[in-house]
Protein backbone atom coordinates (compact mmCIF):
# COMPACT_ATOMS: atom_id res chain seq x y z
CA UNK A 1 0.00 0.00 0.00
CA UNK A 2 1.50 3.27 -1.38
CA UNK A 3 1.38 5.92 1.48
CA UNK A 4 0.82 9.52 0.04
CA UNK A 5 0.68 12.65 1.58
CA UNK A 6 -1.15 15.54 -0.64
CA UNK A 7 -0.06 19.74 -0.66
CA UNK A 8 -3.28 21.80 -1.93
CA UNK A 9 -6.41 20.63 -0.59
CA UNK A 10 -8.43 23.11 -3.31
CA UNK A 11 -10.59 21.72 -6.27
CA UNK A 12 -7.91 19.26 -7.72
CA UNK A 13 -6.35 18.25 -4.64
CA UNK A 14 -9.88 16.88 -3.30
CA UNK A 15 -10.72 15.26 -6.89
CA UNK A 16 -6.93 13.47 -6.35
CA UNK A 17 -8.03 12.37 -2.87
CA UNK A 18 -11.51 11.46 -3.69
CA UNK A 19 -10.17 9.17 -6.21
CA UNK A 20 -7.07 8.09 -4.32
CA UNK A 21 -9.74 6.95 -1.72
CA UNK A 22 -12.59 5.66 -3.64
CA UNK A 23 -11.80 4.40 -7.00
CA UNK A 24 -8.21 3.45 -7.32
CA UNK A 25 -6.23 0.46 -5.58
CA UNK A 26 -3.17 0.28 -3.68
CA UNK A 27 -2.86 3.73 -1.92
CA UNK A 28 -3.95 5.18 0.77
CA UNK A 29 -3.80 9.18 1.68
CA UNK A 30 -2.21 9.65 4.90
CA UNK A 31 -1.58 12.87 5.70
CA UNK A 32 -2.29 16.81 3.88
CA UNK A 33 -2.31 20.44 4.18
CA UNK A 34 -3.15 23.61 2.89
CA UNK A 35 -2.66 27.00 3.89
CA UNK A 36 -6.28 27.35 3.52
CA UNK A 37 -6.24 25.29 7.14
CA UNK A 38 -9.84 25.48 7.47
CA UNK A 39 -10.55 23.47 3.75
CA UNK A 40 -7.48 21.07 5.10
CA UNK A 41 -9.29 20.39 8.27
CA UNK A 42 -12.06 19.34 6.65
CA UNK A 43 -10.48 17.10 3.75
CA UNK A 44 -8.49 15.53 6.21
CA UNK A 45 -10.86 14.77 8.22
CA UNK A 46 -12.92 13.39 5.70
CA UNK A 47 -10.59 10.38 4.76
CA UNK A 48 -8.76 10.00 7.99
CA UNK A 49 -5.34 11.77 7.37
CA UNK A 50 -3.33 13.78 9.64
CA UNK A 51 -3.42 17.63 9.07
CA UNK A 52 -0.46 19.57 9.15
CA UNK A 53 0.49 23.36 9.37
CA UNK A 54 2.59 23.59 6.60
CA UNK A 55 3.28 21.34 3.23
CA UNK A 56 7.16 20.72 4.64
CA UNK A 57 5.36 18.71 7.64
CA UNK A 58 3.68 16.48 5.27
CA UNK A 59 7.30 15.91 3.63
CA UNK A 60 9.34 15.34 6.25
CA UNK A 61 5.73 12.89 7.93
CA UNK A 62 7.36 9.32 8.33
CA UNK A 63 3.68 7.81 7.44
CA UNK A 64 3.99 9.68 3.47
CA UNK A 65 5.71 7.12 1.24
CA UNK A 66 5.11 9.48 -2.10
CA UNK A 67 3.79 13.34 -2.24
CA UNK A 68 1.23 14.81 -4.16
CA UNK A 69 1.93 18.89 -4.94
CA UNK A 70 -1.80 20.13 -5.89
CA UNK A 71 -1.37 23.52 -4.70
CA UNK A 72 -0.66 26.54 -6.98
CA UNK A 73 1.79 26.96 -9.56
CA UNK A 74 3.84 29.09 -7.84
CA UNK A 75 4.72 26.96 -5.16
CA UNK A 76 5.38 23.72 -7.08
CA UNK A 77 9.00 24.46 -6.59
CA UNK A 78 9.40 24.67 -2.96
CA UNK A 79 7.86 21.58 -2.70
CA UNK A 80 9.15 19.20 -5.32
CA UNK A 81 12.70 20.39 -4.35
CA UNK A 82 11.93 19.47 -0.61
CA UNK A 83 10.14 15.95 -1.77
CA UNK A 84 13.37 15.50 -3.31
CA UNK A 85 15.93 16.27 -0.65
CA UNK A 86 14.12 13.94 1.06
CA UNK A 87 14.21 11.19 -1.33
CA UNK A 88 10.71 10.85 -2.15
CA UNK A 89 8.72 10.35 -5.20
CA UNK A 90 6.53 13.23 -6.06
CA UNK A 91 3.72 13.83 -8.47
CA UNK A 92 3.22 17.49 -9.23
CA UNK A 93 -0.03 19.06 -10.99
CA UNK A 94 0.95 20.79 -13.50
CA UNK A 95 2.93 23.29 -14.23
CA UNK A 96 6.14 21.93 -12.89
CA UNK A 97 6.90 25.48 -12.03
CA UNK A 98 6.14 28.68 -13.40
CA UNK A 99 9.08 29.86 -14.81
CA UNK A 100 12.52 27.44 -16.72
CA UNK A 101 14.57 28.70 -14.17
CA UNK A 102 12.83 27.20 -11.82
CA UNK A 103 12.08 23.81 -13.75
CA UNK A 104 15.91 24.05 -14.40
CA UNK A 105 16.72 24.10 -10.81
CA UNK A 106 14.43 21.04 -9.66
CA UNK A 107 16.23 19.35 -12.84
CA UNK A 108 19.68 19.98 -11.25
CA UNK A 109 18.17 18.17 -7.99
CA UNK A 110 16.74 15.52 -9.81
CA UNK A 111 19.83 14.58 -11.62
CA UNK A 112 22.18 15.33 -8.05
CA UNK A 113 19.67 12.50 -6.72
CA UNK A 114 20.55 10.57 -9.25
CA UNK A 115 17.02 8.93 -10.26
CA UNK A 116 13.93 10.14 -11.22
CA UNK A 117 11.70 11.10 -8.65
CA UNK A 118 9.46 13.31 -10.03
CA UNK A 119 6.59 13.41 -12.27
CA UNK A 120 4.22 16.08 -13.63
CA UNK A 121 0.56 15.99 -13.76
CA UNK A 122 0.17 16.37 -17.84
CA UNK A 123 -2.32 14.11 -17.82
CA UNK A 124 -3.69 14.20 -21.70
CA UNK A 125 -1.14 11.45 -22.24
CA UNK A 126 -3.43 9.67 -20.86
CA UNK A 127 -6.98 10.20 -22.11
CA UNK A 128 -8.20 7.23 -24.69
CA UNK A 129 -8.92 9.87 -27.36
CA UNK A 130 -5.63 11.70 -27.39
CA UNK A 131 -4.29 8.03 -26.89
CA UNK A 132 -6.07 6.97 -30.35
CA UNK A 133 -5.34 10.04 -31.99
CA UNK A 134 -1.35 9.30 -31.63
CA UNK A 135 -2.10 5.56 -32.94
CA UNK A 136 -3.92 7.33 -35.93
CA UNK A 137 -0.58 9.20 -36.95
CA UNK A 138 0.54 6.10 -39.20
CA UNK A 139 -2.75 6.11 -41.23
CA UNK A 140 -2.94 9.96 -42.19
CA UNK A 141 0.58 10.50 -43.67
CA UNK A 142 2.81 12.73 -42.57
CA UNK A 143 1.32 15.54 -40.35
CA UNK A 144 2.01 18.81 -41.70
CA UNK A 145 -0.75 20.85 -39.55
CA UNK A 146 -2.58 20.83 -36.01
CA UNK A 147 -6.05 22.46 -35.32
CA UNK A 148 -6.62 22.85 -31.65
CA UNK A 149 -9.22 24.83 -29.17
CA UNK A 150 -8.85 25.04 -25.47
CA UNK A 151 -12.31 26.00 -24.28
CA UNK A 152 -12.86 26.65 -20.25
CA UNK A 153 -16.34 28.01 -19.38
CA UNK A 154 -14.73 30.11 -16.50
CA UNK A 155 -11.52 30.58 -14.58
CA UNK A 156 -11.30 31.59 -11.13
CA UNK A 157 -10.93 35.30 -9.73
CA UNK A 158 -7.30 35.10 -9.44
CA UNK A 159 -6.54 34.06 -13.16
CA UNK A 160 -4.08 36.64 -14.67
CA UNK A 161 -3.45 37.36 -18.53
CA UNK A 162 0.07 35.08 -18.36
CA UNK A 163 -1.73 32.04 -17.06
CA UNK A 164 -3.46 31.67 -20.46
CA UNK A 165 0.29 30.51 -21.34
CA UNK A 166 1.39 29.17 -18.32
CA UNK A 167 -1.97 27.33 -17.08
CA UNK A 168 -4.00 26.66 -19.65
CA UNK A 169 -2.06 26.15 -23.34
CA UNK A 170 0.61 24.48 -21.17
CA UNK A 171 -1.43 21.58 -21.72
CA UNK A 172 -1.11 21.59 -25.77
CA UNK A 173 2.31 22.57 -25.46
CA UNK A 174 3.37 19.21 -23.96
CA UNK A 175 0.55 17.35 -25.47
CA UNK A 176 2.35 18.15 -28.94
CA UNK A 177 5.90 17.79 -27.76
CA UNK A 178 4.06 13.75 -26.99
CA UNK A 179 1.84 13.11 -29.80
CA UNK A 180 4.73 14.64 -32.51
CA UNK A 181 7.42 13.17 -30.60
CA UNK A 182 9.04 16.73 -31.35
CA UNK A 183 10.20 20.12 -29.89
CA UNK A 184 8.63 23.08 -30.09
CA UNK A 185 11.00 25.76 -31.95
CA UNK A 186 9.15 28.79 -31.64
CA UNK A 187 6.02 30.61 -30.63
CA UNK A 188 3.53 33.16 -31.59
CA UNK A 189 0.88 34.40 -29.75
CA UNK A 190 -2.23 36.69 -31.58
CA UNK A 191 -4.54 38.60 -29.97
CA UNK A 192 -7.75 38.55 -31.66
CA UNK A 193 -10.94 40.92 -30.53
CA UNK A 194 -11.43 40.86 -26.54
CA UNK A 195 -14.55 38.52 -25.40
CA UNK A 196 -16.72 40.89 -22.98
CA UNK A 197 -16.88 37.61 -20.71
CA UNK A 198 -13.91 38.20 -19.18
CA UNK A 199 -13.32 41.66 -17.92
CA UNK A 200 -10.16 43.26 -18.07
CA UNK A 201 -8.68 39.68 -18.98
CA UNK A 202 -7.32 39.30 -22.65
CA UNK A 203 -9.60 36.12 -24.04
CA UNK A 204 -9.24 34.38 -26.47
CA UNK A 205 -5.78 33.76 -27.66
CA UNK A 206 -4.24 32.39 -30.67
CA UNK A 207 -1.06 30.43 -29.94
CA UNK A 208 0.97 29.25 -32.96
CA UNK A 209 4.00 26.40 -32.25
CA UNK A 210 6.26 25.54 -34.75
CA UNK A 211 7.44 22.29 -34.11
CA UNK A 212 11.37 21.61 -34.79
CA UNK A 213 10.05 19.11 -37.60
CA UNK A 214 7.72 21.72 -39.33
CA UNK A 215 4.99 20.92 -38.36
CA UNK A 216 2.50 23.93 -37.16
CA UNK A 217 -0.15 24.35 -34.46
CA UNK A 218 -2.64 26.75 -34.09
CA UNK A 219 -4.23 26.76 -30.38
CA UNK A 220 -7.45 28.90 -29.42
CA UNK A 221 -7.25 29.29 -25.43
CA UNK A 222 -10.95 31.02 -24.46
CA UNK A 223 -11.65 30.85 -20.83
CA UNK A 224 -14.61 32.57 -20.78
CA UNK A 225 -16.94 30.84 -23.03
CA UNK A 226 -19.44 30.01 -20.93
CA UNK A 227 -20.73 27.12 -22.45
CA UNK A 228 -18.63 24.64 -20.73
CA UNK A 229 -15.46 22.50 -21.29
CA UNK A 230 -14.89 22.25 -24.65
CA UNK A 231 -11.04 20.14 -25.90
CA UNK A 232 -10.87 19.65 -29.46
CA UNK A 233 -7.93 18.83 -31.70
CA UNK A 234 -7.50 17.99 -35.76
CA UNK A 235 -4.24 16.62 -37.41
CA UNK A 236 -3.78 17.39 -40.87
CA UNK A 237 -1.98 14.89 -42.49
CA UNK A 238 -0.30 14.34 -46.29
CA UNK A 239 -3.37 12.02 -47.35
CA UNK A 240 -6.27 12.42 -44.70
CA UNK A 241 -7.11 14.08 -41.05
CA UNK A 242 -7.89 12.25 -37.41
CA UNK A 243 -9.44 14.52 -34.92
CA UNK A 244 -10.39 13.74 -31.36
CA UNK A 245 -13.89 12.33 -30.61
CA UNK A 246 -16.52 14.95 -29.03
CA UNK A 247 -16.37 13.42 -25.36
CA UNK A 248 -20.01 12.60 -25.41
CA UNK A 249 -21.49 9.90 -24.24
CA UNK A 250 -24.61 10.49 -25.97
CA UNK A 251 -26.27 12.35 -29.30
CA UNK A 252 -29.74 13.15 -28.24
CA UNK A 253 -32.16 13.99 -31.74
CA UNK A 254 -35.44 15.51 -30.60
CA UNK A 255 -37.52 18.79 -31.58
CA UNK A 256 -35.85 18.71 -35.27
CA UNK A 257 -32.25 19.08 -32.71
CA UNK A 258 -29.45 17.30 -32.87
CA UNK A 259 -27.07 17.42 -29.54
CA UNK A 260 -24.74 16.03 -27.44
CA UNK A 261 -24.09 17.18 -23.29
CA UNK A 262 -20.52 19.33 -22.88
CA UNK A 263 -18.30 18.68 -20.31
CA UNK A 264 -18.92 20.97 -17.15
CA UNK A 265 -15.03 20.94 -16.31
CA UNK A 266 -11.47 19.21 -16.37
CA UNK A 267 -12.80 17.29 -13.77
CA UNK A 268 -15.82 15.76 -15.96
CA UNK A 269 -13.85 15.48 -19.72
CA UNK A 270 -10.38 13.94 -18.43
CA UNK A 271 -11.36 11.98 -15.65
CA UNK A 272 -10.50 8.66 -16.79
CA UNK A 273 -7.33 10.01 -17.77
CA UNK A 274 -6.46 10.91 -14.30
CA UNK A 275 -7.44 7.80 -12.85
CA UNK A 276 -5.33 5.99 -15.13
CA UNK A 277 -2.44 8.35 -14.51
CA UNK A 278 -2.24 8.11 -10.97
CA UNK A 279 -3.26 4.16 -11.26
CA UNK A 280 -0.05 3.95 -12.96
CA UNK A 281 2.03 6.05 -10.94
CA UNK A 282 0.98 4.16 -7.78
CA UNK A 283 1.43 0.95 -9.54
CA UNK A 284 5.02 2.26 -10.80
CA UNK A 285 6.17 3.18 -7.21
CA UNK A 286 4.87 0.36 -5.71
CA UNK A 287 6.46 -2.12 -7.87
CA UNK A 288 9.89 -0.67 -6.18
CA UNK A 289 10.20 1.34 -9.47
CA UNK A 290 10.44 4.91 -10.30
CA UNK A 291 7.22 7.35 -12.22
CA UNK A 292 7.57 6.15 -15.80
CA UNK A 293 5.28 9.39 -16.74
CA UNK A 294 5.79 13.10 -17.77
CA UNK A 295 9.27 13.48 -16.27
CA UNK A 296 10.86 16.84 -14.49
CA UNK A 297 12.61 17.23 -17.93
CA UNK A 298 9.11 17.22 -19.79
CA UNK A 299 7.81 19.57 -17.21
CA UNK A 300 11.16 22.00 -18.05
CA UNK A 301 10.57 21.64 -21.40
CA UNK A 302 6.88 22.70 -21.27
CA UNK A 303 8.07 25.85 -19.27
CA UNK A 304 10.72 26.70 -21.91
CA UNK A 305 7.86 27.18 -24.24
CA UNK A 306 5.70 28.88 -21.95
CA UNK A 307 7.86 30.95 -21.13
CA UNK A 308 8.57 32.31 -25.10
CA UNK A 309 4.59 31.85 -25.23
CA UNK A 310 4.46 34.73 -22.33
CA UNK A 311 6.88 36.82 -24.08
CA UNK A 312 5.21 36.20 -27.16
CA UNK A 313 1.90 37.54 -25.93
CA UNK A 314 3.89 40.44 -24.54
CA UNK A 315 5.98 41.60 -27.46
CA UNK A 316 3.60 40.62 -30.52
CA UNK A 317 6.81 38.52 -31.86
CA UNK A 318 7.78 35.48 -32.85
CA UNK A 319 9.88 33.92 -30.12
CA UNK A 320 12.47 30.91 -30.64
CA UNK A 321 12.61 28.05 -28.16
CA UNK A 322 16.10 26.47 -26.73
CA UNK A 323 16.44 23.88 -24.25
CA UNK A 324 19.53 23.13 -22.33
CA UNK A 325 21.22 19.61 -23.64
CA UNK A 326 19.03 16.47 -22.04
CA UNK A 327 20.75 14.85 -18.83
CA UNK A 328 21.33 11.31 -19.53
CA UNK A 329 18.37 10.87 -16.59
CA UNK A 330 16.21 11.38 -18.70
CA UNK A 331 17.49 9.95 -22.32
CA UNK A 332 14.58 7.87 -23.49
CA UNK A 333 11.79 9.23 -21.43
CA UNK A 334 10.61 12.46 -23.43
CA UNK A 335 7.87 10.44 -25.14
CA UNK A 336 7.06 8.10 -21.82
CA UNK A 337 2.75 7.19 -20.95
N1 LIG B 1 -4.09 18.61 -14.76
C1 LIG B 1 -5.14 19.41 -14.81
O1 LIG B 1 -5.99 19.30 -15.69
C2 LIG B 1 -5.35 20.45 -13.77
C3 LIG B 1 -4.29 20.91 -13.04
N2 LIG B 1 -4.46 21.91 -12.14
C4 LIG B 1 -3.29 22.42 -11.43
O2 LIG B 1 -3.43 22.08 -10.06
C5 LIG B 1 -2.94 23.14 -9.24
C6 LIG B 1 -4.06 23.59 -8.30
O3 LIG B 1 -5.15 24.03 -9.06
P1 LIG B 1 -6.65 24.08 -8.46
O4 LIG B 1 -6.91 22.91 -7.60
O5 LIG B 1 -7.53 24.35 -9.61
O6 LIG B 1 -6.56 25.41 -7.58
P2 LIG B 1 -7.34 25.73 -6.22
O7 LIG B 1 -7.18 27.20 -6.00
O8 LIG B 1 -8.71 25.17 -6.26
O9 LIG B 1 -6.53 24.90 -5.13
C7 LIG B 1 -5.21 25.20 -4.80
C8 LIG B 1 -5.03 25.06 -3.30
O10 LIG B 1 -3.66 25.27 -3.00
C9 LIG B 1 -3.63 25.96 -1.75
N3 LIG B 1 -2.32 26.59 -1.59
C10 LIG B 1 -1.89 27.74 -2.14
N4 LIG B 1 -0.61 27.96 -1.78
C11 LIG B 1 -0.25 26.94 -0.98
C12 LIG B 1 0.93 26.60 -0.30
N5 LIG B 1 2.03 27.38 -0.36
N6 LIG B 1 0.96 25.44 0.41
C13 LIG B 1 -0.12 24.65 0.47
N7 LIG B 1 -1.27 24.93 -0.14
C14 LIG B 1 -1.34 26.05 -0.87
C15 LIG B 1 -4.79 26.94 -1.83
O11 LIG B 1 -5.17 27.40 -0.54
C16 LIG B 1 -5.85 26.08 -2.51
O12 LIG B 1 -6.66 25.40 -1.57
C17 LIG B 1 -2.44 24.23 -10.20
O13 LIG B 1 -1.07 24.05 -10.41
C18 LIG B 1 -3.19 23.94 -11.49
O14 LIG B 1 -2.50 24.37 -12.64
C19 LIG B 1 -5.71 22.42 -11.88
C20 LIG B 1 -6.78 21.99 -12.56
C21 LIG B 1 -6.71 20.96 -13.57
O1 LIG C 1 -5.19 22.55 -15.82
C1 LIG C 1 -6.22 23.14 -15.86
C2 LIG C 1 -6.42 24.42 -15.13
O2 LIG C 1 -5.40 24.64 -14.22
C3 LIG C 1 -6.42 25.50 -16.18
O3 LIG C 1 -6.65 26.77 -15.58
C4 LIG C 1 -7.49 25.24 -17.23
O4 LIG C 1 -7.43 26.24 -18.23
C5 LIG C 1 -7.27 23.87 -17.86
O5 LIG C 1 -8.29 23.63 -18.81
C6 LIG C 1 -7.28 22.79 -16.81
O6 LIG C 1 -7.07 21.53 -17.39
Amino acid sequence: MLKVGVIGTGMIGQDHIRRMTTVLAGVQVTAVSDVDTVVAASVGAGVGASVHATGGEVIADPSVDAVVVCSWGPTHEEYVLAAIAAGKPVFCEKPLATTQEACLRILDAEVAAGRRLVQVGYMRRYDAEYRALKSSLGVIGRPLMMHCAHRNASVPSFYEKEMAITDTAVHEIDMVRWLFDDEVAAVRVLVPRRSGNGGELQDPLFVVMEMAGGVLVDVEISVNIRYGYDIRGEVVGENGTAALGNASLVTIRHGGVEASPVPVDWRERFLRAYDVEFQEWIDSLTAGGRPVGPSAWDGYAAAVVSDAGVAALRTGDRVPVSLVERPKLYGAEVAAA
